[in-house]
């Protein structure tokens, strides 16, 4: 797992071998340890080098085993063991070095980095600190500012930028190893001590008191709950205040407590389930191992609405020409304009040039004739995308793939209305669509393997969390929102406020509560779905029976605010008030709240005291239970794609792991136990209704998550 050569007689190269990412499990640690001692002891050997295979220097401890008794030798002293070595150790840093890795590297006496090689401390964002010295060194090295930002933020750097900051001594275009050979021979037998970074004090820093102060309070403001930012900033201040042994054990401390914590059990979940979604399989049998996806050279989007936009924009920074059609020749100036503004600005941000010249902008569909790939993302109104699906259906040459961006629509319908069918899959990106990371791959049961792995593939090429699910109203992600909103409007009615419910999902952990989102997002947009499912019913009735809607309880709330033209900020006014119609802070509204008061009245309803806790239930089990009935139905493959769409595309704190991982964190028997008392409470609520894949799961003994598929697979076996 480490091997150990000889090379220009004098240089001992030891090589961590751990495919993909030479993680270091206890075999690769052990293999180290025996090489530096075979390095150390052998007399001819003057300097060492360590690298990796693979053109990756190290991923960092080997994640996998923090679930398990961690054996072997222990990564601390291994690295101590390093820096204190009487011959200079250098570090060849090629595609990444990071968390433990990074830290090995920082034992070493000197870095040379290539100029493709990303470094980093991302342990933050697995719920840890850097905790094999990291924590200590890396101050000592570049100053507490910056080591602040980067252990804090978990970012990588590039090797430009780790020359900046000193992290790395060089920077190489060509083969690092043998940079690193040579420069080892250069520095044999020059004095460590100015190298062994754990013997440096942190440089001066004016008013660190006040520097802390501040930082801390921008972290916690940031990391709404999670507490592993919370403690590298103490980790770094330790760095700063203390001696390097005593550093060292509040390091220790400090891990002690995240390590075992659930929220490094949820973000470590996070970071597998997104992997894993990346292994689609569809009921047919397909997969994503056996499934070839077809090459995308060129794409068109065909309506350059807000979604067209962001999607032409996601497509052309991937490198793709891309075809961007609108009829209308105002709106299309006006979306090249908008297109345009948004690659200049998001090359800047990237330090690159604008793909300005990879869109071409027309007026008439018949420019996608030879495209391999088309996303539709105009108006949702199916008659409209059946029209546009047909004539793309004459217009594109054969085996072009037909994509839709509805969120609310049938795909099996649109692919019906195709003469290819197999070549129709759903692509639901996210506002604004470059820049949010989901995208849910809709494939409908005549949707060919090779469409899905396709849209994936591009998927994945654009940055996004791509996941495959089953076509159904809403897909996955808003069929869950549908009774998580229906909830909060309950809560309302029994005498909540929208403070109140935004309040407890805000320290959840949710960026925003549901109804400052809602009004984000535009409340009429629910109201024309409602409106469109027959639902909304003009006039004053008042009552029970008022509320009941198609045999279920129904609120008008949502439905009464927008016939008021409170639609939300793009209003000025929606469940709280702005300062001016597109402001962005919300204010509580004495209106809304008189309005509610007055609304129960008509309606009979007196208002009880409502706590957190029934908000955080109602809401959030609600949405849980319709995973289990995606789960179920099979349009979730598994619960880590219900957890990555969550996490990535609705603001789902990952801390949390996502809703299915929160379920199992708080308890399956007690998810079941909670639903079945609202049911009772309201027995006309559909969805408060225990789904019995949730029973069962319960039933036979609540299997732990990752054996939920092999549990669910032999439930539907039994059926
Ligand atoms: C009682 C309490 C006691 C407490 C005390 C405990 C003391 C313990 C002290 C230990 C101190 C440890 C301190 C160090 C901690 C760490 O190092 S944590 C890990 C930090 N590293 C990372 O976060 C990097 C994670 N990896 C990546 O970002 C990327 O994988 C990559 C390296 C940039 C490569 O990207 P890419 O080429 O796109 O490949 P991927 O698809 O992401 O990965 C390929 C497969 O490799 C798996 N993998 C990646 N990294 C790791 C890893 N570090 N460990 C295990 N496995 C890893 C990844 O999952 C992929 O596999 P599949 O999931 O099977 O697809």
């Amino acid at each position: 797992m480490a091997e150990y050569n000889r090379v220009s007689e004098c240089v001992g190269v030891i090589t961590l071998r751990n495919p993909p990412v030479n993680a270091l499990s206890a075999a690769v640690r052990q293999g180290i340890v025996d090489a530096v001692q075979r390095a150390l002891s052998d007399p001819n050997v003057k300097s060492v080098v360590i690298c990796g295979q693979n053109g990756i220097f190290c991923g960092g401890a080997d994640i996998k085993e923090f679930g398990s008794n961690m054996t072997g030798h222990p990564l601390i002293p291994m690295i101590h063991a390093i820096e204190s070595a009487n011959k200079p150790v250098v570090a060849a840093i090629e595609g990444s070095a990071l968390g433990g890795g990074l830290e090995l590297a920082l034992g070493c006496h000197y870095r040379i980095a290539h100029s493709k090689a990303r470094l980093g401390l991302p342990e933050v964002s697995l719920g840890l600190l850097p905790a094999a010295g990291g924590s200590q060194r890396l101050p000592r090295l570049i100053g507490v500012p910056a080591a602040l930002n980067l252990i804090t933020t978990g970012r990588h750097v590039t090797a430009a930028e780790a020359l900046q900051l000193g992290i790395v001594d060089q920077v190489t275009d060509h083969n690092t190893v043998d940079a690193a050979v040579k420069f080892a021979l250069s520095v044999a037998g020059r004095s460590l001590d100015p190298r062994r970074i754990s013997t440096h004090p942190c440089p001066q820093q004016p008013d660190l008191d006040a520097l802390f102060e501040e930082v801390m309070q921008k972290v916690r403001q940031s990391a709404r709950g999670a507490i592993a930012p919370i403690a590298c900033v103490q980790a770094v201040r330790a760095a700063a205040t203390l001696p390097y042994a005593q550093g060292m054990e509040r390091e220790r401390e400090l891990m002690a407590t995240l390590f075992t914590s659930g929220q490094a059990r949820a973000l470590q979940y996070c970071f597998f389930a997104e992997r894993a979604v990346g292994r689609w399989r569809m009921p047919s049998g397909a997969r994503w191992d056996t499934s070839k996806s077809r090459p995308v050279h060129k794409a068109a989007v065909i309506g350059l609405g807000t979604m067209g936009r962001g999607i032409t924009v996601a497509l052309a920074q991937t490198g793709l020409s891309v075809i961007a059609v609108e009829t209308q020749e105002k709106q299309l100036m006006e979306a090249k304009q908008a297109i345009s503004g948004m690659l200049e600005r998001g090359a800047k941000r990237r330090g690159v040039a604008p793909a300005l010249d990879g869109v071409i902008y027309s007026q008439n569909i018949q420019a996608v004739a030879d495209v391999d790939l088309v996303i539709e993302a105009v108006f949702e109104d199916i008659a409209l995308k059946t029209k546009v699906f047909q004539q793309l259906s004459a217009v594109c040459k054969p085996g072009t793939l037909l994509c839709t961006n509805t969120s609310a629509l049938d795909v099996d319908q649109l692919a019906s209305e195709t003469p290819n069918p197999e070549l129709v899959v759903g692509m639901h990106f996210f506002a604004p669509a470059h820049v949010m990371k989901l995208l849910e791959v809709v494939y409908g049961p005549r949707s060919s393997p090779q469409a899905v792995a396709t849209a994936m593939q591009l998927g994945k090429k654009m940055g996004k969390a791509s996941v495959a699910v089953g076509n159904c109203r809403g897909f996955v992600g808003n069929r869950m929102l549908k009774p998580y909103i229906e909830e909060a409007f309950f809560l309302l009615e029994e005498g909540a406020t929208p403070e109140l419910v935004d309040q407890a999902l805000e320290e959840f952990g949710f960026p925003m509560g549901v109804f400052r989102m809602s009004d984000l997002s535009g409340l009429d947009v629910g109201w024309r779905v409602r409106k469109g499912d027959g639902l909304v019913e003009p006039g004053t009735a008042s009552g029970r029976f008022a509320r009941i809607r198609q045999g279920r309880r129904y609120s008008p709330l949502g439905d009464l605010l927008c016939e008021e033209g409170r639609f939300g900020q793009k209003t000025g006014r929606g469940w709280y008030q702005y300062d001016k119609p597109g402001s962005r802070v919300a204010r509580s509204d004495p209106w809304l709240h008189s309005f509610l008061g007055a609304y129960r009245a008509q309606h009979g309803l007196v208002a009880r005291r409502i706590d957190h806790q029934e908000v955080l239930e109602r809401c959030l089990y609600a949405l849980i239970n319709e995973g289990f009935h995606i789960l179920d139905d099979g349009i979730a493959a598994g619960p880590e794609d219900i957890d990555v769409i969550y996490v990535s595309g609705y603001g789902w704190p990952r801390h949390r792991g996502g809703p299915m991982f929160y379920a199992n964190m708080v308890g399956l028997a007690k998810v079941l136990e909670r639903l079945e008392h609202y049911q009772q409470l309201h027995p006309e609520v559909p969805h408060l209704q225990p789904s019995s894949l949730l029973r069962r799961l319960v039933a036979s003994g609540s299997p732990p998550i990752h054996k939920w598929g092999e549990a669910i697979k032999k439930l539907h076996s039994q059926l």
